[in-house]
């Protein structure tokens, strides 16, 4: 297999588990160094660590909520230590409390609001300047998903966040382009992680979602891991930028 990312230095936010783990450990099979930040696991990051340390690539753990603002100009300058850089930024860390409209408490509300979007907007801010100051580009990456284009009866407070950073991916594009910098925003369908595990323990729900994929399955974390190369790989993409890649088995464009 040809690396794509050789001596590219990749940070990614949320990737103690899930897509942001799988995303990680991908980037570093294709011969990327890995800054894997975290909020509370500190176990999965250290193994997410040891993964890629195995492969032969350099990684470190960082934590840090990624609702804190301060957060962010700590996890680059964390990464600058370790790595000598940033070349690829992905912003994955997110949450989906599942909660009815009418009843939302407000602060599910609120901290939805400020991982999802107020994170993503400081962390890419961070990242873009330090692709700046290395005066040579880099790759921006964020996790929105198919929830940007349509709703959910019990992801009011969510789907707005996701709507935000796919259009926070189409505003940086423009920004960030006379630098070099190219953003795009990846929108993954429904994949297998925790963040849904409660949601789909009702067997009535799961068999319903698998039903509207024609590629007849739920995602995996691992399905998100070509399109974040694919985006991130100067080589394959370099005249990407702006873009919105759903990656959902089909889900979208099922409606009857
Ligand atoms: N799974 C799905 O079906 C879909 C997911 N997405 C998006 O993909 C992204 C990843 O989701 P997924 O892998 O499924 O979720 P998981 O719950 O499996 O993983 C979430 C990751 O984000 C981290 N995280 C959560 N809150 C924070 C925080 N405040 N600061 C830093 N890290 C944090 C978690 O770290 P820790 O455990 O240490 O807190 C964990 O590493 C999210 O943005 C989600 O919205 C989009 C579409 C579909
Ligand atoms: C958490 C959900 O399974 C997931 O989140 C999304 O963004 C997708 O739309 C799925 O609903």
């Amino acid at each position: 297999m040809s690396k794509l990312l050789e001596g590219k230095r990749v940070c990614v936010t949320g990737a103690s588990a899930g897509i942001g783990r799988a995303v990680a450990i991908g980037c570093a099979r294709h011969g990327a160094d890995v800054a894997v930040n975290f909020a509370n696991d500190s176990n999965g990051a250290d193994s997410a660590v040891a993964e890629i340390e195995a492969l032969g690539q350099r990684a470190i753990a960082v934590q840090g909520d990624v609702a804190e603002a301060e957060s962010a100009t700590r996890l680059i300058s964390h990464t600058v230590k370790a790595l000598g850089g940033v070349d690829i930024f992905v912003n994955n860390a997110g949450i989906c409390p599942f909660h009815a409209f009418l009843d939302m408490p407000a602060e599910t509300f609120e901290r939805t609001m400020r991982v999802n979007l107020h994170g993503a907007y400081f962390m890419v801010q961070a990242a873009a300047n330090q692709m700046v100051k290395q005066g040579h580009g880099g790759s921006i990456i964020a996790m929105s998903s198919i929830s940007a284009l349509v709703g959910g009866e019990y992801q009011t407070h969510y789907t707005p966040t996701k709507a935000g950073v796919l259009s926070l991916m189409q505003s940086t594009a423009i920004a960030l382009g006379k630098h070099g910098i190219r953003c795009n925003a990846l929108l993954p369908g429904t994949i297998l992680t925790d963040i849904n595990k409660d949601d789909l323990a009702d067997t009535d729900k799961r068999r319903y979602m698998e039903g509207r994929v024609p590629l007849g399955r739920l995602g995996q974390p691992q399905d998100m891991v070509g399109p974040t190369v694919f985006l991130a790989s100067d080589e394959l993409s370099g005249y990407v930028t702006g873009a919105a890649l759903l990656v959902d088995g089909g889900a979208f464009v099922n409606l009857q």
